[in-house]
């Protein structure tokens, strides 16, 4: 059977390339200026083997020239060329790509920085432009020649005059439409623009003609305008130099250049690989938080250049979510690129960079913490909340990752510490680490219910953001130790009390207890004598999962779907407030009403949470004071 071979509908082909690869038409520079470049490291690296060539970086360049009257861009390279033969194929034929031919037979393997592969990016110059003119004179060539198309209809070479090596591509830009505006591809500042975003580290530089206002010498109100060659891009890719050339200072500049933040970072991580898959990152920790951080509209994402050229702003696959503060760069040779360069054609090699900068952030952040400890602090506040967020998302996936980042204020310390300093201080008889809720530092300092674990000589933890005790709960344990609210039922401290008594206290005071929970009923889920009272009358404890806290951040939620902490009275039988209960349960049940509803009243107060009905309050206090 003979076999056949597909034809294609080249017209069509090119339509369709020309208009569905790219999603932004601005690329169609990048792809020029590649191509440029790509030219001039050919004649590098011919020059390498070749004696009769030589490479003096200096006479080469790339020159971008806008011209409004004429609705022309040039881009021109003094590149290696092209010679006829090689316009008909590498311009004539849709996914002929020189530069990779030039790759294989060159045999370049390590630290070679040719962008083109897929033959398809010079088409882009169809998006922008109605007439593509390219005029090229290959190295050791006498001959110059002139290829030109208006895209689907094919193209024509003629013999031209062209004095020096190099290649000229001359972009007719096509006329403003109702929706479509060409014109900003012929400003300045524009180009200027796009070339900074995606070609910004191409090695050679960039040049544009850009118009200035100066003062006239001699004048001081006359102003004359002046036309000087600039050089765009910064071409030298920090990441690729030494780090022992780059200064802290390098390291910041690069940082506000790029417009990562306008803080200054606190901490920048430079990455070198050159293992499996090749690629360099500088990472940076911020300051302060962006404005925009804990909103929907943030955007993590780390920027990806393929050899110093843009592929995306945000790869937002490089950083987890409890790392998204982190702000910079990768770049890696070894990606592979889908044909528009947007995308990855395997996710492999990002999974494998992700992988591995993950670990050294962390490893980053936690000697911060072991050798800057202010300075881990500062950015602790920042980015804390990101942290805890991060141990209690993903049901707890990253909990080992994380849990020794994590930090708490500390009733003893009066400070940030970390679970690792909490635990490694708790007294031998102390089980469990304790915790207490509540919207402030000072509102949980004077919570009664911490009066007891204080005394015990028990350290505190105090959990101020939403995030906390979901974050705790999710962790369940911190080297094997449990983490117990102190609010809970039962706060697992032994030797407060005679167990025995204090049953047969309950016993006795069950009556008065039961009647109380009568008249609460439905808003408790017990009334008890305390034991973890000291000085205060009355608190509230919780049973079960949910806490106060919990109920709090529930009921604030869109979704409010009304989950409420068992909660349980509890009153302090040494306070003289019992005694008043005692009398008024024995003589006067009407006065044991008012003061049950006062005391609980009292306790959703210290509690910060709302009364029912605030003007019976007001008037039961009243009651008393007549
Ligand atoms: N300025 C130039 N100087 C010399 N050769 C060029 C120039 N522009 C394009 N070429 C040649 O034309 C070929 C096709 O270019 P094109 O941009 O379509 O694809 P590519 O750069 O090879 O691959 P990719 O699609 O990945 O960018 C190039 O491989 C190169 O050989």
């Amino acid at each position: 059977m003979s076999k056949k071979q597909f034809k294609a509908e080249s017209k069509r082909l090119l339509e369709m390339m020309i208009n569905s690869i790219y999603t932004h038409r601005e690329v169609f520079l990048r792809e020029l200026i590649s191509n440029a470049s790509d030219a001039i490291d050919k004649i590098y690296y011919k020059a390498l083997t070749d004696d009769t060539l030589s490479f003096d970086k200096d006479s080469y360049f790339i020159k971008v020239i806008p011209d409004k009257e004429n609705r022309t861009l040039k881009i021109i390279d003094t590149g290696i060329g092209m010679t006829k033969e090689e316009l008909e194929t590498n311009l004539g034929t849709i996914a002929k790509s020189g530069s990779l031919a030039f790759k294989k037979e060159t045999e370049l393997k390590d630290g070679y920085d040719i962008i083109g592969q897929f033959g398809v990016g010079f088409y882009a110059a169809f998006m922008v432009a109605d007439v593509v003119t390219v005029i090229s004179k290959a190295v050791g060539s006498d001959e110059a020649y002139k290829w030109e198309s208006t895209g689907a209809e094919g193209y024509t070479i003629e013999t031209v005059e062209k004095d020096s090596v190099g290649t000229e591509i001359i972009l007719k830009v096509k006329e403003n439409t109702e929706d479509e505006n060409y014109d900003e591809f012929l400003e300045e500042y524009r180009l200027k623009s796009i070339i900074k975003k995606y070609s910004d580290f191409i090695r050679y530089p960039i040049k544009m003609d850009v118009k200035g206002k100066r003062p006239v010498e001699g004048s001081d109100n006359e102003f004359e305008d002046y036309v000087e060659e600039q050089v765009i891009n910064s071409m030298v890719p920090i990441w690729k130099k030494n780090k022992s050339e780059l200064s802290d200072d390098d390291y910041s500049n690069f940082y506000a250049e790029k417009r990562y933040g306008f803080d200054k970072p606190i901490k920048h991580i430079h990455v070198s690989v050159d293992g499996t898959i090749r690629y360099n990152a500088i990472l940076y920790i911020p300051e302060k938080t962006p404005f925009d951080f804990y909103s929907k509209e943030f955007e993590k994402g780390l920027e990806l250049y393929s050899n110093g050229v843009l592929i995306m702003e945000k790869c937002s696959d490089l950083l987890p979510d409890h790392f998204s503060f982190v702000k910079g760069m990768v770049d890696s040779e070894d990606l592979s690129l889908n044909i528009s360069r947007e995308m990855l054609q395997h996710d492999r090699q990002l999974k494998l960079i992700s992988k591995n900068i993950n670990k050294k952030i962390k490893s980053e952040l936690q000697s911060l913490l072991k050798n800057e400890r202010e300075k881990y602090e500062e950015f602790y506040k920042s980015f804390g909340r990101q942290l805890k967020y991060g141990v209690y998302s993903e049901f707890g996936a990253n909990k080992e990752v994380l849990q020794d980042l994590i930090m708490f204020y500390s009733s003893k310390e009066k400070k940030l510490v970390t679970l690792d300093e909490y635990v490694s201080r708790m007294p031998e008889d102390q089980k469990y680490i304790y915790y207490a809720s509540g919207e402030s530092i000072e509102r949980i300092d004077k919570l009664p219910q911490a009066e007891f674990v204080s005394e015990k000589g028990y350290e505190i933890l105090y959990f101020t953001e939403d995030i906390d005790e979901f974050a705790i709960k999710m962790l369940m344990t911190y080297k094997e130790k449990e983490f117990k609210s102190i609010s809970s039922g039962d706060l697992g401290i032994e030797g407060e009390e005679n167990k025995s008594d204090s049953e047969s206290e309950e016993k006795e005071y069950k009556e008065i207890f039961d009647y109380m929970k009568n008249i609460l009923e439905g808003k408790v889920k017990d009334v008890r004598v305390s034991k973890r009272l000291k000085s205060h009358p009355v608190c509230l404890a919780t049973e079960g999962d949910i806490s106060i806290e919990m109920e709090k951040i529930l009921a604030a939620m869109p979704d409010n779907q009304n989950i409420k902490a068992d909660k349980v009275l509890e009153i302090n039988k040494n306070h003289e407030v019992f005694q008043s209960l005692k009398e008024a349960f024995e003589n006067d049940k009407e006065k044991l009403d008012l003061y049950t509803k006062l005391l609980y009243n009292q306790a959703l107060l210290i509690e910060g949470l709302p009364i029912q009905d605030p003007v019976e309050f007001t008037n039961d206090i009243c009651k008393i004071m007549v």
